[in-house]
């Protein structure tokens, strides 16, 4: 097997004495897309933090690349190819749309000037918007900055915390299809979706998460959409 993009094993943590996550392993091939899905409160998010390295895990390691992150702060694994789109479209607000893209790119410089229109071309709806200020902007209209913002980094592995959380219908459709987009050239993406039907659509590999425990990880392929709803418990 090649070894895999990302791998977590034996992954313990939480926020001081909460206890979230329990010896979670989770291997992500290259090029696919996962999706981790469960209910509200489970650790999706912890887990992604976790991986993006905002939090030190108790136990566990965390390779990505064939390399242990394990220890290594987030701008270590940002330039080694890793980006996070956290969860609430989180953006710098104060800052236009174009100065969010170029700092982040500057702050990387992961590639030339191309990947700033790259990501413009992937989500056209900010093209107009370059000089308005990211707190001004609509919800689906700051998720679609946010991913931009992570797509400047050039990433070969993105991750996103419920990208369509909060964002009506026809945006929805388009974030689901850059996500598509992004995964067939060959970038490798972890995700967290609370949308089934979205979700099921997207992933290669499905994990469910609860109480801070894996309880089913698989291909995507294997799970009829009767099994997922059971799994999730919906
Ligand atoms: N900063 C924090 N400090 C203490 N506890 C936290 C913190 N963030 C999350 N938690 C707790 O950790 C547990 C897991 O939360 P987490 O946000 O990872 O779940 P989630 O599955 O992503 O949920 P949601 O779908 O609501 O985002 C919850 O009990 C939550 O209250």
């Amino acid at each position: 097997m090649n070894t895999p993009h990302l791998a977590v094993t034996g992954l313990h943590a939480g926020y001081g004495r909460a206890r979230v996550l329990f010896d979670i392993n989770l291997t992500i091939p290259t090029g696919t897309i996962t999706c981790v899905m469960g209910r509200n409160g489970v650790g999706k998010t912890t887990l992604l933090n976790t991986i993006a390295g905002l939090l030190t895990p108790t136990q566990g390691t965390i390779t990505h690349n064939g390399t242990d992150i394990t220890n290594k702060p987030p701008h270590t694994r940002i330039r080694g190819g890793m980006a996070y789109a956290p969860q609430g479209h989180d953006t710098f607000a104060p800052l236009t749309v174009a100065d969010n893209l170029h700092l982040a790119h500057h702050a990387t410089r992961r590639g030339g000037p191309e990947l700033i229109t790259r990501a413009l071309d992937r989500f056209p709806r900010l093209k107009p918007l370059l000089h308005r200020r990211a707190g001004l902007l609509s919800g689906g209209q700051a998720q679609q900055l946010a991913i931009a913002r992570a797509l400047v980094t050039n990433p070969t592995l993105l991750i996103l915390d419920e990208p369509t959380e909060g964002i009506q219908p026809s945006i929805v459709a388009e974030i689901e299809q850059a996500i598509t987009d992004i995964a067939a050239e060959g970038t490798t993406i972890l995700l967290v979706e609370q949308y089934l039907d979205v979700a099921l659509r997207l992933a290669d590999h499905v994990t469910v998460l609860d109480a801070g425990r894996i309880t089913h990880s698989g291909a995507r392929a294997d799970l009829t959409d009767t099994d997922a709803q059971a799994l999730l418990a919906i």
